[in-house]
C-alpha cells in the first residue's frame, strides 16, 4: 500500500500515525532534525579513536541539516586505512538520520566500483545509469544518501559524471539537490594520515591534539585528479587515524559482546597485540585496524 517513501522535513509523527497515512502515494517520513545529538551519542559510544571524524562529520552534518534549503548538497570523503571505521561510520550516519525502522535501501544507496562499476569499457552506460539513478531517487527523496566505496578506483571520467549534481544550483532540470548527501570512501591518503599521526606520537603529543585544520586534509593523488578537487565541490576531507593497541582493545572487547562471549582479558590482548603490527619496530597501529577482528574472535572462541 505504501507505493513510495521519502523523508523530508521536521515532523514528529508516531509511527502509528504514519502507519495510518500509508495508503497515500507518497509516505513522507521525519528525519531525525537536528540530527547532531543521536548521532553523536551513537559514534561516540561505538566509534573507537576517531574523535577527528566524528567532530568533523558533527559539524558537517549540523551545518547542512540547520539550513532549510541548503546552497549544495553536503559531500564528505573520508579517507584513512583499511579496517578504520569509514564504513562503520557511514552506516551509523545513515541509521540515526532516519527515525524509524524502515528499509533504508529507499534513501540509502551504496556504490562499490568493484560490485557496481567493474568494467572500464561500460563507462559511457554507468555514466547514464549513475547520473539517472542520483536524478530519480533525489527527484523522489530530497534528504537522500549516496555512499561511494572505493572512490579511488573509480574511473576518473564516471566520477566527473556525478560533478553538476555537488554543486551550487538551485534546481537542475526541476530537481534541487542541495539536502542530498554524498560521503565517498576512500584508501587514499591513509599512509599520509598514518604519518602525521606517527609524527605526533613521536613528539609526544596526543593524537587528539591532532587539530582539525591540519595540513593532512589537502590529500594527494587517486581520485584526486579528478574535477571534483579541481572544483572545490568536497565540502569536508576527513581523517581516519590509524587504529592503536587500545582502540583494537575496545573493538575486540565489543565484538565478543556481540558474540555473546565473556569478556576474555587474555584473549583481548592476545588478539590485539597480534594485530598492532605497523611501525614493524614500534608497533603501534593495526595495519588492518579492526578489520578482522571479528573472524579472529570466532576462531579464537
Ligand atoms: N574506529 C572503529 N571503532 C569501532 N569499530 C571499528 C572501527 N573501525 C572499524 N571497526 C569495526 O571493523 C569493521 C570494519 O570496518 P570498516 O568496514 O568501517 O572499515 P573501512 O575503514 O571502511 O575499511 P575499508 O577501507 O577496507 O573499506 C566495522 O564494521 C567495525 O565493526
Amino acid at each position: 500500500r505504501v507505493v513510495s517513501l521519502c523523508l523530508q522535513g521536521t515532523s514528529t509523527w508516531s509511527e502509528k500515525e504514519l502507519m495510518q497515512q500509508s495508503n497515500h502515494q507518497l509516505l513522507i517520513l521525519p528525519l531525525r532534525n537536528p540530527p547532531s545529538l543521536f548521532i553523536k551519542m551513537d559514534l561516540d559510544r561505538k566509534v573507537f579513536g576517531q574523535h577527528l571524524a566524528i567532530q568533523i562529520v558533527l559539524r558537517a552534518l549540523s551545518a547542512n541539516m540547520r539550513s532549510k534549503r541548503p546552497r549544495k548538497p553536503l559531500v564528505m570523503s573520508f579517507h584513512g586505512w583499511t579496517g578504520t571505521g569509514k564504513s562503520f561510520v557511514s552506516s551509523i550516519i545513515a541509521e540515526n538520520l532516519y527515525r524509524l525502522n524502515i528499509p533504508r535501501r529507499k534513501f540509502v544507496h551504496h556504490f562499490s566500483t568493484v560490485l557496481h562499476f567493474p568494467h572500464l569499457s561500460h563507462i559511457h552506460l554507468y555514466k547514464e545509469q549513475l547520473q539517472n539513478w542520483i536524478r530519480g531517487n533525489v527527484s523522489a527523496c530530497p534528504r537522500s544518501l549516496f555512499i561511494f566505496a572505493e572512490m579511488d578506483q573509480m574511473p576518473h571520467g564516471l566520477i566527473d559524471s556525478i560533478m553538476p549534481f555537488l554543486g551550487y544550483h538551485e534546481e537542475i532540470d526541476g530537481v534541487y539537490y542541495g539536502k542530498a548527501i554524498f560521503i565517498f570512501l576512500n584508501n587514499a591518503g591513509g599512509d599520509k594520515i598514518t604519518e602525521i599521526a606517527l609524527d605526533y606520537w613521536r613528539s609526544l603529543k596526543r593524537r587528539e591534539d591532532i587539530p582539525v585544520k591540519n595540513s593532512l586534509f589537502s590529500l594527494p593523488g587517486g581520485f584526486f585528479h579528478s574535477q571534483l578537487i579541481q572544483k572545490n565541490l568536497i565540502d569536508y576531507f576527513i581523517p581516519f587515524l590509524p587504529l592503536e593497541y587500545k582502540h583494537v582493545r575496545q573493538c575486540v572487547r565489543e565484538e565478543l559482546r556481540m558474540q555473546g562471549h565473556p569478556e576474555d582479558e587474555d584473549l583481548i590482548a592476545e588478539i590485539a597485540l597480534a594485530m598492532t603490527d605497523y611501525p614493524s619496530e614500534e608497533r603501534l597501529y593495526s595495519s588492518k585496524g579492526c578489520k578482522t577482528v571479528a573472524s579472529r574472535v570466532a576462531l579464537s572462541i
